[in-house]
C-alpha cells in the first residue's frame, strides 16, 4: 500500500517532507478542530486510523467559523503548542480543508508539519487505488489539489524528469511550477481517456445500456459491498474502513425472471474533496446512469449522525446531477438495533426499508420492491428489428423475459413490456412512430 501511495501522491515521496499521512513508519497525529457545539472528531479519527496513522492527542475550539488566518484563535493556539509537545505528535491533522495561509501560518506556529482533512481523503484514496483509472483518477485529484495551493510541486516535478533548468527565461519557479503541473494534469486527463476507452469499459456500457441498472449509493461504511455481495452472491471486499471500494463493480441480479444489474459504487463523506468528485466522475456516472438508486444508510448510527450524512450523500448526488432519478431509502445494519431502535427509525424515516446485509433480514421485501419500482414504470411496446439485429432481440428475451414475436418480410416484429428508461434506448426500432418511452 506504501508503495502505490507513494507512487501517486507526490506529498509522499520526499523524506524532508513530513505533511504526508503515509509512507512513514508510524505517524502520530494530534487532531484540531474548530467545531459548532455537538460535532467531534471520530470520523477524522476514523479517516487516520483508516489511513495507518496513530491518533494521540486533540485540540477542539468551538467557533461558529474557523480563524481565517490561523484556523484556531491566537490563545487555543498557544494553549495547543504545550499539549503538541506532551503528546509526541510529529504531524497535526485538522478536520477542515485548510487555506493554504492557514495551513503555512499553523506550521510556523506550531513548528510541525499540518495535514488538512483533504489530504488525509486522498491518501486513503491513493492507498486503495487499485485500477488503472482509479490510479489515474487519484493522481489527477491530488495534482489539482497540490496545484491550487502550489505546494511543494518542486520535488514531484523533479521526478518526472521536467526539474531544474526546464525554467524558460524570466519565468518565476512558480510559474514553470504551475505550468508543469498542467502539463501533467492535461497528460493524465488524456491518458485516463483511453483508459476509459478500453473495451472493458465498453463492454460495461453496452451491458448496461440494455438492462436496468440498480446503483447502491451511500455514506462510506453504510454496508454498500455486503449487500451487493448477499444479493448477487459476488465476493467484493468489505471492511469496517473509509472508502474500502474505489472501483464501481457491477453483478448481475435476477428478480421475477428479470435480469438487472446491480452497481457498487465509491461511498461518499461529509466535506469530500471537490477535486475527488470530479476526478472520480466518470466512475460516479454508474451512479448518473443508473435507472434505479439505492440509498444505502447505517441505521443503527445515531439519529443526528444519520442525518448528516444522509444530508452529505444528498448534496453529492445534486453535484453530481443524479439526484432526478427514483430513490429509495434502505435502512440497514437493522440488526445491530433493538425493538425501540428499529421502532424509532422507521419513524423517522417511514419510506425506508429496514434490511441487514449481514442476517439477509428484508432482503426478500427489498427485491419485491425493487420489481415493484420497475413495474410501475413498465411500457408496452412495439419494436420492428430487422433480421440483421438478431442480437438485439436476444437482449430483449433477457431483459423482458416474455415477449410477442411474430416475423414479417421486414423484420421481426415485437410485442414486449420494458422499463421506461430501456424502452427508451429502444425508441429506434419502435413502430409507428410510436414513442417507446
Ligand atoms: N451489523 C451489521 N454490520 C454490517 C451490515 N452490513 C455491513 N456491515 C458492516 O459494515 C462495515 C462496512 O461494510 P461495507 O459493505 O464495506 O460498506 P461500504 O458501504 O461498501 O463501504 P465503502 O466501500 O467504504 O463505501 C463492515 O464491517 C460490514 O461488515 C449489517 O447489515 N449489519
Ligand atoms: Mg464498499
Amino acid at each position: 500500500m506504501t508503495t502505490t501511495r507513494s507512487r501517486n501522491g507526490r506529498l509522499n515521496e520526499t523524506p524532508a517532507n513530513e505533511r504526508s499521512t503515509a509512507g512513514r513508519a508510524r505517524q502520530r497525529a494530534y487532531m484540531i478542530a474548530a467545531l459548532e457545539e455537538g460535532d467531534d472528531l471520530s470520523e477524522l479519527q476514523e479517516l487516520l486510523r483508516t489511513a495507518g496513522v496513530a491518533v494521540v492527542g486533540q485540540t477542539v475550539q468551538h467557533m461558529e467559523k474557523p480563524h481565517p488566518n490561523t484556523y484556531l484563535g491566537s490563545g487555543k493556539l498557544e494553549e495547543l503548542k504545550a499539549a503538541l509537545k506532551e503528546s509526541g505528535a510529529n504531524v497535526v491533522a485538522c478536520d477542515d480543508e485548510l487555506s493554504p495561509r492557514q495551513e503555512r501560518n499553523l506550521e510556523r506556529a506550531l513548528d510541525t508539519p499540518v495535514v488538512d482533512r483533504t489530504t488525509v481523503i486522498l491518501d486513503i484514496f491513493a492507498g486503495h487505488a487499485h485500477s488503472a483509472e482509479g490510479k489515474l483518477q487519484v493522481e489527477l485529484a491530488q495534482l489539482e489539489y497540490n496545484l491550487a495551493r502550489m505546494r511543494g510541486l518542486w520535488t514531484h516535478l523533479e521526478r518526472l524528469g521536467a526539474g531544474v533548468g526546464t525554467r524558460g527565461p524570466g519565468e518565476s519557479q512558480i510559474e514553470t511550477d504551475r505550468r508543469l503541473a498542467r502539463d501533467r494534469i492535461t497528460a493524465l486527463r488524456r491518458r485516463l481517456e483511453r483508459v476509459r476507452g478500453s473495451r472493458e469499459t465498453m463492454r460495461a456500457e453496452r451491458a448496461r445500456a440494455q438492462l436496468p441498472t440498480v446503483a447502491l449509493v451511500g455514506y462510506t461504511n453504510a454496508g454498500k459491498s455486503t449487500l451487493l455481495n448477499r444479493l448477487t452472491g459476488a465476493e467484493v471486499g468489505v471492511r469496517d474502513r473509509l472508502f474500502h471500494t474505489l472501483d464501481p463493480t457491477t453483478r448481475s441480479y435476477k428478480l421475477g425472471g428479470r435480469d438487472y444489474l446491480l452497481t457498487d459504487t465509491v461511498g461518499f463523506i461529509r466535506k469530500l474533496p471537490h477535486q475527488l468528485v470530479q476526478a472520480f466522475g466518470a466512475t460516479l456516472e454508474e451512479t448518473r446512469l443508473a435507472d434505479l438508486l439505492l440509498h444505502v444508510v447505517d441505521a443503527s448510527a445515531p439519529e443526528e449522525e444519520l442525518n448528516e450524512m444522509m444530508r452529505a450523500v444528498d448534496s453529492v448526488l445534486e453535484e453530481l446531477g443524479a439526484d432526478e432519478q427514483p430513490r429509495m431509502l434502505i435502512l440497514n445494519k437493522a440488526d445491530a438495533l433493538d425493538d425501540d431502535g428499529r421502532h424509532d427509525v422507521q419513524l423517522r424515516h417511514p419510506r425506508g426499508l429496514l434490511v441487514s446485509a449481514r442476517t439477509g433480514e428484508g432482503l426478500e421485501a427489498l427485491g419485491e420492491r425493487i420489481e415493484e419500482e420497475f413495474e410501475r414504470r413498465l411500457r408496452d411496446v412495439e419494436l420492428l428489428l430487422p433480421y440483421s439485429e438478431g442480437g438485439r432481440l436476444a437482449e430483449l428475451h433477457e431483459i423482458a423475459g416474455d415477449l410477442v414475436r411474430e416475423d414479417t418480410p421486414e423484420g421481426v416484429r415485437v410485442t414486449v413490456r420494458l422499463p421506461a428508461t430501456v424502452a427508451a434506448r429502444f425508441e429506434r426500432y419502435a413502430v409507428n412512430g410510436q414513442p417507446a418511452s
